[in-house]
């Protein structure tokens, strides 16, 4: 089922059209949206919560109309903006509490979603510390505790990842794979990085000047796209000749041959080729091409 339905969207500002016929689904579990920036990213979700009209087009989130419905879609879904947004002179549990009971609960359920929200996402004892001395980190975390602490079906999180040092990364990472395997919400989450949304989507969504550039499940485009290497003794020119004559796309670097693999008929012809050679193997191994490899390639060939 379609958690999120967007149908020919187009968002003109004065001087920039943000989204140009926009067309996408989005399905259940962790889906990436990455584009540079102004890409249209923030425009897109601004828009699923209703809170931007769009000028031409519709859109659904959870088969509700954005434009009709935006009141019941905020209640079932959570938003953790792009940009600092936090209060600086209260604490992380005073503001959680707060966006709980704003989205309805009561005092004591507010109280105890809140205390569990901030403990899912790691932050311990500074909880009850003013928010105004919080590394970028921590804040991170309390925005992301803010967009879950109300159980939603579905998180827009809008470049989690910002400002953060590699280790900080990581674990955001981690802790969005989390909200979508654990606890079986559908997640949304931008970034202008493909590499790091490889690990943690299982779709990606990718926009290019609010066009739709592509929308493909992760493992399909990487597996797509494998590379076997073969390491030779000596001969490999001999070998990439031939295979190139078999039709492969080979490239050559000192003893070792990469070969595009497209269908497993390419081992057949590599193992064979390496026997009618004549040729001693020293390795043969099968490397995934890693998401932005992809990509790069596909850019050069549009080049
Ligand atoms: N309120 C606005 N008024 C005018 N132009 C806007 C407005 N909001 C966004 N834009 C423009 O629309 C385009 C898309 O912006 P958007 O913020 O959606 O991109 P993005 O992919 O989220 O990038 P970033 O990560 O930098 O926020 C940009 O050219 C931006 O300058």
């Amino acid at each position: 089922m379609s958690m999120i339905e967007v149908r020919n969207l187009t968002k003109r500002f004065p001087r920039v059209t943000a989204l140009d016929q926009l067309t996408l689904d989005v399905g259940g579990g962790v889906t990436g949206l990455v584009g540079a920036n102004g890409a249209g990213k923030s425009t897109l979700i601004k828009i699923l919560l209703g809170l931007q009209p769009a000028t031409v087009g519709t859109a659904k989130v959870l088969g509700r109309d954005v434009v009709d419905d935006g009141e019941a879609i905020r209640a079932r879904v959570g938003y953790m903006p792009e940009h600092d947004c936090l209060p600086p002179d209260v604490s992380a549990t005073e503001f959680v509490v707060h966006m709980a009971r704003m989205s309805g609960l009561p005092p004591v359920a507010a109280r105890e979603r809140a205390a569990d929200t901030l403990r899912h996402v790691g932050l311990q004892e500074e909880r009850y510390r003013q928010i105004g001395g919080y590394s970028t980190g921590m804040r991170q975390r309390v925005k992301l505790a803010q967009a879950l602490v109300h159980d939603p079906e579905l998180v827009f999180l809008d470049e989690p990842t910002n400002g953060l040092d590699p280790r900080g990364r990581d674990d955001m990472l981690e802790l969005i794979r989390r909200i979508g395997t654990d606890f079986g919400i559908t997640v949304l989450v931008t970034s202008h990085l493909l590499g790091e949304l490889e690990r943690v989507c299982d779709h990606v969504v990718v926009l290019d000047g609010g066009k739709l550039l592509r929308s493909s499940a992760v493992g399909d485009l990487t597996r797509a796209t494998r590379t076997v290497v073969v390491e030779l003794v000596e001969g490999a020119d001999l070998l990439a000749r031939a295979l190139d004559s078999a039709g492969l796309r080979t490239q050559l670097d000192g003893h070792l041959v990469a070969v595009d693999v497209e269908d497993d008929s390419a081992y057949d012809t590599v193992r064979d080729t390496v026997v009618e050679l004549d040729l001693a193997l020293v390795r043969l191994q099968q490397r995934r091409h890693r998401i932005e490899e992809v990509f790069r390639a596909e850019e050069a060939s549009v080049v």
